[in-house]
């Protein structure tokens, strides 16, 4: 096919998915909007070349009553939860429902380049006894791999990204940086102020830290006070800059309202993905380095 053919095609075929009915959008690798064609401006009310960012078109339809429909009481403990699973996987697809009243099954396919292609397909015909058991799958599904008190990934889900990010390390030779987080003298915090405050400890400690996340670096609850966080293509000291700017913000915040001055920390332990490192030793050395930042005083970062 001779170049004009092929650019009248590619012409056409842009056209074509401009003004197809099904929904398409291609989010930057910082989940910055760059595309979405008319079906998809349409079903998520964006105006032509906006560029908000995922959270900020999800925040913007919740509050509008647009869009998905977000089933929440609390937006952002939804988009904490949401994001732990968004862009983590190179290919996932789920249903949503729309607020006009439609049903879509949504897929999302990473790109080599970080950026996300959405595309979403009105399956509004199909048998709702289908769509109940399909819905009743997925709910069991995220049941199985959320963490309950805090919405981010829990270990089994963390652990298995730990082991697809190393896979990918090894095979492109980009670093990857394993931090293991742990709170300062949690058991204090619960035997002084009780378990469920130690809770809402927990829980701050996880809104504070997600912010601060890329949309492709992962996080997860270990167990107890306990957080695996996994930085893909971050340098060492890149890392040891990101973790020591969310140590900080640990230990400002104040998380009870009724206690004003109270606050906490955390220690964590830091280790780079070394040629030939396989997923336990990688850990064991995060591990030898979390032991170092207790022993050497806490609510600091140590590397090993
Ligand atoms: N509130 C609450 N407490 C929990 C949860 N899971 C584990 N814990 C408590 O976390 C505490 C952890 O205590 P330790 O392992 O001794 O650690 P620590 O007191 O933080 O001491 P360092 O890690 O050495 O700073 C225990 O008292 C557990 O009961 C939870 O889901 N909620």
């Amino acid at each position: 096919m001779s170049l004009p053919e092929q650019g009248a095609i590619a012409g056409e075929l842009q056209a074509a998915l401009h003004d197809s009915p099904v929904l398409l959008a291609l989010f930057d690798r910082h989940d910055r909007l760059r595309y979405a064609n008319a079906a998809f401006c349409q079903a998520y009310d964006v105006a032509p070349h906006e560029t908000l960012s995922w959270s900020e078109l999800m925040r913007r339809n919740y509050q509008r009553c647009i869009g998905a429909l977000i089933y929440t009481h609390d937006f952002e403990a939804w988009l904490v939860s949401a994001r732990s699973r968004r862009g983590k996987q190179v290919y996932r697809a789920f249903e949503a429902d729309l607020t006009d009243g439609r049903w879509i099954w949504m897929t999302e396919a990473m790109q080599p380049d970080g950026s996300m292609l959405c595309v979403a397909t009105d399956m509004s015909e199909l048998k709702v006894s289908e769509r109940e058991l399909r819905q009743a799958r997925d709910l069991a599904q995220r049941a199985a791999q959320t963490d309950p008190l805090t919405s981010i990934c829990n270990r089994s889900a963390i652990m298995q990204q730990f082991a697809r990010l190393l896979a990918r390390a090894a095979a492109n030779g980009l670093p990857l940086a394993v931090a293991i987080i742990d709170l300062d003298h949690f058991k204090q915090i619960n035997d002084r102020l009780g378990h469920p405050a130690g809770d809402r400890v927990i829980i701050d400690f996880v809104q504070r830290i997600q912010p601060m996340l890329r949309p492709h670096d992962g996080f997860g609850r270990l167990g107890g006070e306990e957080f695996l966080l996994l930085l893909p293509g971050y340098s060492q000291s890149e890392a040891e800059l990101s973790l020591h700017a969310m140590l900080a913000a640990v230990a400002a915040s104040r998380p009870l309202p009724e206690l004003p001055g109270f606050g906490y920390s955390c220690s964590a332990g830091l280790a780079m993905w070394r040629a030939g490192d396989d997923l336990a030793q990688l850990y064991a050395r995060a591990d030898v380095a979390l032991y170092q930042a207790k022993a050497s005083g806490r609510n600091t970062l140590c590397r090993h």
